[in-house]
């Protein structure tokens, strides 16, 4: 199966309001990158939320790895939640627990080792570069840090699809193109990515990207993401 996420005609209200999506159809190709696009207020993160299952849609048809997500029973739900890592907007690290704790957190609660942890999430907190941050607290750490730690707890469960809302907005340039090579190492690895973001600098950054936009609650291509040519070959956003 090629196709990991189909959403089809989905539309979100919250409580008795306007409609926030409406007719929202795309499919997710395994392995590919996405980047989510659009003006403030126009849904992203809202429809992050029916991606990884935080929200569910007032109409339509959401399929996650062949599941049909609306009428899934609930207690299947948090197997399929495993397979997406989240990047929150606001990191939500726990502020008790260390660099090295939050990391491990996803680890522990499927149930695995202690002697089975520390090696892969010594592993992954050098690869976001924070070897000797490990026992730092979040609130000692900057936020570049933070959210670097924050997407080493989102990837360390080994996610099919990583989904990380504005992971650039608050960071200095240098760290965003850090954070963007992290990603690109994700998905050479295989791990499906979809980044919400403002940044059109980040866009341009990534010439594999397929761009899905977003203006009042709508994508712009129904029939799903748009390929657009890399920036300096004759291409424009
Ligand atoms: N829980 C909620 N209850 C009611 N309305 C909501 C809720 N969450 C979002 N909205 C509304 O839905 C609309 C889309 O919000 P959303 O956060 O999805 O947009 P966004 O594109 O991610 O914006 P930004 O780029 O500013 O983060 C906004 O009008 C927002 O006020």
């Amino acid at each position: 199966m090629n196709n990991i996420v189909q959403f089809e005609n989905v539309g979100l209200r919250y409580g008795t309001g306007a409609e926030t999506l409406s007719d929202v159809s795309f499919t997710l190709a395994r392995g590919a990158f996405y980047v989510l696009t659009g003006p403030s207020g126009a849904g992203k993160t809202s429809l992050l939320k029916l991606l990884y299952l935080a929200q569910r849609p007032s109409r339509g048809l959401i399929r996650l790895f062949g599941d049909d997500v609306v009428t899934l029973p609930r207690d299947r739900l948090p197997v399929l939640r495993r397979r997406i890592g989240v990047v929150f907007q606001d990191f939500r690290l726990v502020p008790h627990l260390s660099a090295y704790d939050n990391v491990a957190l996803p680890l522990r609660v499927m149930g695995h080792e202690e002697r089975d942890i520390e090696a892969p999430v010594s592993e992954m907190l050098a690869w976001v570069g924070l070897s000797d941050r490990a026992s730092a607290r979040p609130a000692t750490l900057s936020g570049g840090e933070q959210q670097r730690v924050a997407i080493a707890r989102a990837v360390i469960g080994r996610p099919d699809v990583l989904v990380a809302d504005e992971p650039t907005g608050n960071v200095d340039p240098d760290m965003a193109e850090r954070l963007l090579l992290l990603f690109e190492g994700l998905n050479k690895l295989g791990t499906t990515i979809v980044v919400a973001t403002h940044d059109i600098h980040l866009l341009s950054r990534i010439p594999n990207a397929n761009l899905m936009r977003l203006d009042r609650g709508r994508l712009s291509d129904p029939t799903g993401a748009l390929r657009y040519p890399p920036l300096g070959e004759g291409g424009a956003l």
